[in-house]
Formats: C-alpha cells, structure tokens, sequence
C-alpha cells in the first residue's frame, strides 16, 4: 500500500517536502494539496506535476477517502486546528514545528491522541535524524563518555529580516536545540535563563542579538547554548556534550577542501536547507515505514511538541525578566514512552 498524503499549505517548506516525497523517497505519494491561497495550491499542482485534488478547506482534503496521512505545513497557528481535526478522522499526522503556539494547544493535542487510543502524530523536529546528532545519541546511550555533565552548543544564522521578532529566537530558533537537547542526553529540562552579550552592531534596531541561553536538566547537566543569528558567515550548529570520560562533539558537514592563493580552506554552508537536507529525508522516510509497516509513526510525538512549548515559553518569560525560570512539566505518559536509539529504524 502506498501512502496517500494530503499537503495542508504549499508554501516553501510544503513544496519542498512534496518534492522529496514525490521525487526521493519510496512508499509514498501526495493525492491531495489545499492553501489558503487556492492559487498557490493550483500552480503547485502544476508545477510539481502531482496527480492530486485541490481542496478549498482542511475540512474538505480530510474527508477524501485517499488520504490517510496529513502533512500540515501551514503557517504555525494554524497547525493545531488541522491537527486536531485529522485526529478526529483518524488520519496520521505529520506537522511541521510548532505542534501549537501555545503549550494548552498542544495539550489539546496530546490529549485527543490518547483518547483515540494510539499515536497518529510525529513533529517535524528533523534534527533527530541527522547522521551526526545520532552518532552522538548512540555514542552517549552506550555510555561512551560516562555520564554527560555539560554541553554547548550554538545555533547560528547569516542574518534574519525585519519580521524576525526577539522572541523567535526562543520560538523559530532555539526550538530545534530545545527538543533535540533533552533527547540527547535523556534528561528533562527544570530551568532557563537568558542572557545577552554585547550586542552586534549587524543585527536590526529592535533584536539583541546574541544571545546566551542556559539549561539545567533535572539531573544537574547544564547547557549553554549561543543563539546568534546575524553572525554573517553562515548557517553553523555545533554541539559537544562533555562526560565523566570524554566528550563527543557533533561532526562538521564535509564541504570542499581547496587551496587556492595561498589559502588551504574549505567552505561554511549558508542555509538549513542544505544543512539538514539528508535528515528531512531520513525523517520523512521514517514517518512513511513507520506507519506503513508499523501502524504508527515513531519519531517526535505530540509529547515531545508539548515539552517544546513549555520550554519555549518559559524561555521567552526569561528573555523578559534576565531571571532563571522554571520550567515545570508533568511526568512522561507511559503512552509516550521514549525508544532508544537502536529501536528506531
Ligand atoms: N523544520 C524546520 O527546520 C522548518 C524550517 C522552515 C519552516 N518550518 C515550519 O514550517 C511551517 C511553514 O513554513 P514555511 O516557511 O513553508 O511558510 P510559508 O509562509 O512559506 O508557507 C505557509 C503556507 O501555509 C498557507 N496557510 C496558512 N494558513 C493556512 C491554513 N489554515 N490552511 C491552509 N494553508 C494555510 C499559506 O498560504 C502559505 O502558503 C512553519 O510552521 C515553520 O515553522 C520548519
Ligand atoms: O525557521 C528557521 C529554521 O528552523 C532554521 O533551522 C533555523 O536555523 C532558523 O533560525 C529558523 O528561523
């Protein structure tokens, strides 16, 4: 059986997981595509040569029968609405970040998924299937370095436009550190602090950039994390978490090495498409067997979106108040158990 997908939202990021549906990956195709603007889902149809129906609601793209997995790649307060309303059909989600704005939407979520009865959603958190964040997973579950004690790491942007607000940098940027984190080093988070730096003198009147955010696990690891998202030279994320033993640090992508003029370099990628373009492709295909072969998707669930949110929240109310904010969650249901890393496909 292949996979029917209906596409909620074909703007840049919709259009460019069609793509790889369609194009790279197997077991999957997409029968049908719905925008706010109608247009932009027409002309995608077109463009991309899809044999798929244009609906004019999510309500109507839910009620064809051919669909059985729904992408939502709307803008992100338009995510929990859709979501809510494939899990009443019963359809499997994948929704890109954010699950919700709001941690109450997301719990929303996590609580309509339960009541059906087993896991429909996975959340577009595609770092967890990066090559090297995984090498490192693995390397800590085997307890390679012994305990992990601290990490740092550092989320860095050439440069973001007029509509990129203080708090993106919590909700857009950090987000991605703040789900992949607790993941790999299997604590939970207790509080967050921010702190700013002197501020560059590249970043726009109403942003402080960079920043410094510091995490402290329930164990006692703490992470500081740069977010620094004017920093000119490219798209870099590093990451080392430090143990009792040793310390394992996130590989830098391979580019091309050259000597040239009396220079022996090689170059910095731009974006976080190209950074992350094989996990995308990992996470989807994952999505796809899992659901094909397993009845349910394994990757990020409704759970670790709702971890995101309170994190988020309390990291924006820290960018506010320059105070350490706890961050309370309730425990993990043992719906939501987490796999270890050899578990996964
Ligand atoms: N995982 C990642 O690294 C990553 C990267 C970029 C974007 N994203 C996320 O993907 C989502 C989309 O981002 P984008 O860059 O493609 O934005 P975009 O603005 O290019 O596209 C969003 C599309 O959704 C449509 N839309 C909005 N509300 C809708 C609704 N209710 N029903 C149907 N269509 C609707 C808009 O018309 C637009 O075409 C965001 O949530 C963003 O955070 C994730
Ligand atoms: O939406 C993007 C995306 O999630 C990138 O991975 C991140 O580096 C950017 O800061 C963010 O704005």
């Amino acid at each position: 059986m292949t996979l029917g997908f209906g596409v909620v939202g074909t703007g840049a990021i919709g259009r460019e997981h069609i793509k790889r549906i369609t194009k790279t990956l197997t077991g999957a195709d997409i029968v049908a595509v719905t925008d706010v603007n109608q247009e932009l889902a027409e002309k995608t149809i077109g463009d991309l040569d899809l044999n798929a129906n244009v609906y004019e609601d999510d309500s109507a793209l839910l009620q064809d029968d051919n669909v059985q997995a729904v992408l939502v790649t709307s803008w992100g307060p338009a995510h929990e609405s859709t979501v809510l309303k494939a899990i009443e059909a019963g359809k499997f989600v994948f929704v890109e970040k954010p699950l919700a704005t709001t941690a109450e939407g997301c719990m929303r979520i996590v609580e309509a998924e339960q009541k059906h009865g087993k896991r429909l959603v996975q959340v577009g958190f595609m770092r967890r299937y990066d090559n090297g964040y995984r090498q490192m997973k693995q390397a800590i579950e085997n307890n390679f370095i012994g305990e992990p004690l601290m990490v740092r790491c550092a989320h860095r942007n050439p440069e973001v436009g007029e509509r990129y607000t203080l708090d993106m940098a919590i909700l857009d940027t950090l987000i991605h550190e703040i789900d992949t984190l607790h993941w790999l080093v299997g604590d939970d988070y207790k509080s967050i602090q921010v702190t700013y730096p002197k501020k560059t003198s590249k970043a726009l009147e109403h942003l402080r950039d960079p920043q410094i955010v510091t995490l402290e696990t329930k164990s006692g690891i703490i992470i500081h994390a740069e977010i620094f998202v004017n920093c000119q030279f490219g798209y870099d994320i590093q990451c080392e978490v430090i143990g009792e033993e040793g310390i394992v640090k996130l590989p830098e992508v391979p580019t091309l090495e050259y000597r040239k003029d009396g220079v022996l370099g090689s170059g910095i990628l731009q974006d976080w498409q190209n950074r992350f373009n094989d996990a995308f492709n990992n996470e989807f295909q994952d999505f796809i067997d899992s659901v094909r072969h397993k009845g349910e998707p394994q990757g990020p669930s409704s759970w670790d979106g709702y971890i995101a949110a309170v994190t988020g929240d309390a990291g924006v109310k820290a960018q506010k108040s320059e105070k350490v904010e706890p961050i309370e969650l309730p425990d993990r249901p043992e719906f939501y158990q987490q796999k270890k890393s050899e578990e996964i496909v």
